[in-house]
C-alpha cells in the first residue's frame, strides 16, 4: 500500500481548492508505489480540464530540488503530444505546494492529469512495439526541454550500492551473486560510452510505469528517476525491463525485436549506439540488480513494501553478457 500520510475530507477539500479544478467529489488512496502517498481524485471539474487527477505526496527519495525538472518535463512533454500526464499549477501558478504532514514535516505535493489504462502484466509484440514508439517519441519531444539533471542512479552509484551491500550481504542473496558482480562490473564500467547521443531519458520504464488501453499507450507515468544521460541507455533500460519474464530466465526474443523495432520507427538507432546496445543493456541490469540488493539488505522485515528480486535483473545481467549477438 501507498498511502503514507492521511489527509482528512476537509483539509483535502482545502487543499483542492488550491487549484481550478473545482470541487472535490471524492479521494481515494491508490495501493500501488512504494516511494510516494498518491490518491485518485475526482472532481467537479471546471478550470483545469478534467474531473479525474493524482494527487502525490512526496514522502521519500525525491529531493524537492528535482520537483521542478520533473513537473515541468511532465508539462512539455505533454504538450507536444506525448502521453504523459501534465502537471497542474495551483492558482498561483506553482507546480507543488508545501504542506505539513501531521507530524509536523513540511511535505510536497503536485496534483497531475490522471491518464486511463492499466499496466500489462504479460506484454504482446504488439504492446511492446507500442512502449518503444512512445519511448522514441519522448526522447525526441524532449529535445528542446531546458532543465537538466544528472543521472543518480549512474554507474558510480551502482558501484557504491554494491559496495554498501558487501561480499557477505550479496552471498546472503544467492551465493553467485558477488562473483557475477565483481566480473561484470570493472568490465562494465571500464568500456562504458561516453561519446553516444544524450537526451532526456525515463530510466526506469517498466511496465508497472506504462499505462496502456490493448495495443495503445495511454500513459508513461513515474519520471521520478528522469534525467540527462545516453539516450541508448533509456532504450537498455527498457529492453531489460520488457523482454524477459518476471524471473528473468526467460528471454522473449518476440518482444525484444518488437520494442526495437518500435523505437526505431520513430529514432532510428545509429550505427554505434546499437553496437553500443549489448553493453548498455548489462549496465541496464547492473542498476536494477544494486538497487534491489540494496533495498533487499536494508528493507525491514515488517515494512508495507514487498521486497523485489534482485536476482531476476542478475540473470538478465548474465544474459546479456553471454548472448551480445541479440542485438545485431
Ligand atoms: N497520471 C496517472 N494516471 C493514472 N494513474 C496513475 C497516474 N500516476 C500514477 N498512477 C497510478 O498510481 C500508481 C502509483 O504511481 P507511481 O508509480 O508514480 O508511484 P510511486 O510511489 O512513485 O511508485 P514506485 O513504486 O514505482 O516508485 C501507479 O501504479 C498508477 O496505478
Ligand atoms: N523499476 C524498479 C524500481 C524502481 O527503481 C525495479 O523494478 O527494480
Amino acid at each position: 500500500m501507498a498511502v503514507y500520510t492521511q489527509i482528512g475530507a476537509e483539509a483535502m477539500a482545502a487543499l483542492i481548492a488550491e487549484f481550478d479544478v473545482g470541487q472535490l467529489v471524492s479521494a481515494k488512496g491508490i495501493a500501488e508505489g512504494v516511494s510516494n502517498s498518491n490518491w485518485l481524485l475526482e472532481t467537479t471539474g471546471d478550470g483545469a480540464g478534467g474531473t479525474r487527477f493524482i494527487l502525490t505526496m512526496y514522502e521519500f527519495r525525491i529531493e524537492l530540488d528535482d520537483l521542478p525538472y520533473f513537473l515541468s518535463l511532465l508539462d512539455h512533454l505533454a504538450a507536444k503530444g506525448c502521453p504523459v500526464p501534465r502537471t497542474i499549477h495551483d492558482r498561483d501558478g506553482a507546480l507543488y505546494r508545501m504542506r505539513p504532514n501531521p507530524d509536523g514535516e513540511l511535505k510536497a505535493l503536485a496534483l497531475i492529469e490522471f491518464l486511463p489504462g492499466v499496466s500489462v502484466s504479460d506484454p504482446t509484440p504488439a504492446q511492446a512495439r507500442a512502449v518503444g514508439a512512445a519511448l522514441a517519441g519522448m526522447h525526441t519531444a524532449a529535445s528542446d526541454f531546458a532543465g537538466t539533471r544528472d543521472n543518480a542512479m549512474g554507474l558510480a552509484e551502482w558501484q557504491r550500492l554494491f559496495d554498501a551491500c558487501g561480499a557477505d550481504g550479496l552471498a546472503q542473496i544467492d551465493p553467485h551473486l558477488a562473483s557475477l558482480v565483481t566480473e561484470h562490473l570493472p568490465q562494465v564500467a571500464a568500456a562504458w560510452p561516453t561519446d553516444l547521443p544524450t537526451s532526456v531519458i525515463h530510466a526506469d520504464l517498466f511496465p508497472d510505469n506504462v499505462l496502456m488501453l490493448g495495443d495503445r499507450v495511454t500513459g508513461l507515468i513515474d519520471f521520478y528517476f528522469a534525467c540527462n544521460d545516453l539516450t541508448a541507455y533509456d532504450v537498455a533500460v527498457t529492453h531489460a525491463a520488457w523482454c524477459f519474464d518476471d524471473s528473468g530466465r526467460n528471454f522473449r526474443p518476440d518482444l525484444s525485436s518488437a520494442l526495437l523495432e518500435g523505437y526505431e520507427s520513430l529514432r532510428p538507432l545509429s550505427p554505434q549506439e546499437r553496437a553500443a546496445l549489448p553493453l548498455l543493456a548489462q549496465g541496464a541490469a547492473l542498476r536494477f540488480t544494486a538497487t534491489r540488493a540494496y533495498d533487499w539488505l536494508n528493507t525491514p522485515a515488517d515494512a508495507l513494501v514487498t521486497r523485489k528480486d534482485p536476482m531476476a535483473f542478475a540473470r538478465r545481467l548474465q544474459f546479456y553478457a553471454d548472448n551480445q549477438d541479440i542485438f545485431a
